[in-house]
């Protein structure tokens, strides 16, 4: 495993790059968690499974997953603080032996089970806590290291189990955060249109429109998405799962990720552990939509009307971070040409942080 994470999941034994995967069973509804024991059976994916969960949402569901299962299979857990690289590994060594994984919780628990399954070539099972990241149905992996961070090939889930009722629960933060994730559609696409042409990168219609649409659909609903709304909960799963679809038939996150998310990584670098990964994304969509030319106001009231927050002093970051997380964004994937890569000059960064608290 090198230290740039590159090197974190284990190559394929053949290259399924254009394989386009998807999960096969998806289940997003009230109470949906009861139906674990039999959707596992009805995959067939053998006697042991091991849980990866974080430490809040082997509370909300992790343990309650455990118990459920524990009827049929022999179960154990993982509790995960993180997704470091050290963190992979001991999961991996924890994993060795079962048959298949569940991730339970966030995105860094679903992104850490993604990578242990596909790395040890078993399936595994997303079952999110929140609907606060589009990695729930991806084949892609996120994983931070000393440059940012990586965008690593991976499997997607076999099957999804997401629990409206346990999501709705969740703190509305989560699930504004998801939304912000899904908003950030908008400029991760004019990013990706951007560089097909200019640098001539390809691009799938397919994806691209796919995403686009998530994003429309979602903030048309906006009105419906509000503190322990289970329908608002059930909305935002359906758009976080069919943003990961757009990735998965991309076959890589540009759909999802453009310059909002790469001003995102460098603040997880900047300022660690202020501001959520959806919430930091939104924040920065709102920038970079001013770059395109677009209506960046629209894309300010989204994610105000969503309760997600719209500067950086709502995540306690302050505005000379911000500005620098701009100017570092070109440093981060310098592979994915977007607008933050066409020469930003500091007073230009400095005015788009000021116009974030703008009336
Ligand atoms: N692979 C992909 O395609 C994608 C991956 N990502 C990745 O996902 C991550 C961001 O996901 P995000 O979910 O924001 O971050 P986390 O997984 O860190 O979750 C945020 C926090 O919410 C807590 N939490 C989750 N569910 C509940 C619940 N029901 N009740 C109480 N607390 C809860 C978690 O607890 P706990 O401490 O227990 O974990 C954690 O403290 C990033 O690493 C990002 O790169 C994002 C988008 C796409
Ligand atoms: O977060 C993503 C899509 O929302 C994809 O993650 P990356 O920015 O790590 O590629
Ligand atoms: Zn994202």
């Amino acid at each position: 495993m090198s230290a740039d994470g590159i090197k974190v999941l284990k190559k394929p034994q053949f290259d399924k790059s254009r394989w386009l995967q998807m999960p096969r069973d998806v289940l997003i509804g009230h109470g949906t968690i009861e139906q674990l024991p039999k959707v596992c059976e009805d995959l067939h994916l053998g006697k042991s499974a091991l849980i990866i969960a974080g430490e809040n949402t082997l509370k909300a569901a992790g343990g309650h997953a455990k118990e459920l299962l524990e009827e049929k299979y022999s179960v154990d857990i993982f509790c995960a603080k993180n997704i470091s690289l050290e963190t992979i590994e001991n999961a991996e060594k924890s994993a060795e032996g079962f048959d298949f994984i569940l991730g339970v919780g966030g995105g860094k628990a679903i992104d850490l089970a993604k990578i242990v399954s596909y790395n040890l070539d078993c399936q595994f099972i997303s079952v999110p806590t929140a609907a606060s990241h589009d990695g729930i149905a991806s084949a892609r992996a996120s994983v931070p290291t000393a440059g940012g961070s990586v965008s690593l090939d991976a499997h997607p889930p076999h099957a999804i189990v997401a629990d409206t009722e346990i999501i709705a629960k969740a703190p509305h933060r989560l699930m504004a955060s998801g939304c912000a994730d899904i908003i950030s559609n908008h400029t991760a696409i004019l990013d990706w249109e951007l560089s097909h042409r200019m640098k001539g990168e390809s691009i799938s219609e397919y994806a691209a429109a796919l995403s686009k649409m998530t994003a429309e659909i979602l903030v048309k609903n906006a009105h419906l998405i509000y503190p322990g709304s289970e329908e608002g909960a059930w909305i935002v799963t359906k758009a976080l799962v069919s943003s990961g679809v757009a990735m998965s038939i991309a076959g890589s996150s540009r759909p999802a990720s453009g310059g909002e998310h790469k001003f995102s990584h460098a603040l997880d670098i900047l300022s660690p552990e202020r501001g959520l990964h959806g919430e930091q994304c939104g924040i920065g969509s709102i920038m970079t939509m001013y770059l395109h030319g677009g209506n960046w106001r629209e894309v300010r009231e989204s994610l105000k009307d969503i309760g997600a927050p719209i500067t950086p002093r709502q995540l306690g970051i302050d505005d000379e971070t911000a500005v620098k997380a701009l100017l570092m964004a070109k440093e981060i994937r310098p592979e994915r040409f977007t607008i933050l890569d066409m020469g930003l000059e500091r007073k230009c960064a400095e005015k788009l942080v000021k116009m974030l608290y703008m009336e």
